[in-house]
């Protein structure tokens, strides 16, 4: 994997560009475990987010029945179309953050760091089996922290609403070319079935994790203006504001199911709508 990656860097003189989180994986350990864990066949379709110089997605394609590979940099599509001849893998050029994904079932990405929280709430919008995702450590941590624990914020709170979150294991600044800043870590991710799965008003969640280590009065009462809230309108509900659910806890403490009775409170209440 290393020569091929390095043969293609030299063949076309390519930099890696940083702004788009260029940094390419080297290890071919690493992308076959994590095409065995998407559990790939023939039936499956998989996208994969950033492409780069296709050495995960030449593995994907030995699997999956279809492939659709979004990449943003025009060079490395041009690269990815000389270079291989896969007849199940579609390259689409554009922004994952701007496409409209097509149908797919799974997902398996070494993702551009860079845009790790967008992209994830985007995947979250889908239907999907299971995501094989590498992440930056630190993002994958939020991504399977507890209500309580220190790193618990509006991603882990938004991802436990939907679904099961797993970090499967650690991959050190090595195994990428160049070499980036920060270890990197794998999540699978499992949306619930659709019964399970929690709706929260995005609004009120990013107000109340405006202050995340508040109490949930007072956060809600900081960031009033947030939910829509003038300051005389706060005033009239005060007292419907300290008896909402949970208002002695900390935001940070806070479960999907608890922010829902918040926000039945809230919209009975007429304080949200
Ligand atoms: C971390 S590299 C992974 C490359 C390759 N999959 C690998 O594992 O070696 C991220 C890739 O995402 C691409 N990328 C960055 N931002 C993107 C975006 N918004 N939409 C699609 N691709 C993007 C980069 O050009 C780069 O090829």
């Amino acid at each position: 994997m290393r020569e091929r990656i390095f043969s293609l860097i030299s063949k076309y003189g390519l930099r890696a560009n940083s702004n788009l989180g260029q940094n390419f994986l080297i290890v071919d350990d690493i992308i076959e475990r994590n095409v065995e864990r998407a559990e790939l066949g023939e039936r499956d379709t998989v996208l994969e987010i950033g492409p780069g110089l296709g050495v995960l997605t030449d593995a994907l394609s030995k699997k999956a029945g279809k492939v659709y590979a979004i990449e943003k940099d025009s060079l490395l599509v041009g690269i990815l179309k000389k270079e291989y001849a896969w007849p199940n893998v579609e390259i689409i050029e554009g922004d994952a953050l701007k496409v409209d994904f097509p149908v797919f079932n799974k997902i398996v990405s070494n993702l551009p760091y860079q845009i790790s929280s967008p992209v994830t709430f985007k995947f979250l919008r889908y239907e999907f089996d299971r995501a094989v995702l590498i992440y930056q450590l630190e993002f994958a941590q939020r991504m399977v922290a507890k209500p309580g624990d220190g790193n618990y914020s509006r991603l882990s709170l938004m991802v436990r609403a939907k679904a099961h979150a797993e970090l499967v294991e650690r991959i050190g600044r090595g195994a990428f070319y160049p070499r980036p800043k920060v270890d990197s870590a794998v999540i699978i991710l499992e949306p619930k079935p659709k019964d399970e799965r929690i709706e929260l008003d995005e609004n009120l969640v990013k107000a109340l994790f405006h202050h995340r280590r508040k109490k949930v009065s007072r956060a809600l009462k900081d960031s009033h203006h947030m939910l829509g809230l003038g300051k005389a309108e706060l005033k009239a509900i005060k007292r419907l504001i300290a008896s909402v659910p949970h208002a002695e806890k900390r935001v940070f403490q806070l479960s999907p199911e608890e922010v829902k009775e918040i926000e039945d409170y809230l919209r009975a209440n007429h304080i949200i709508g």
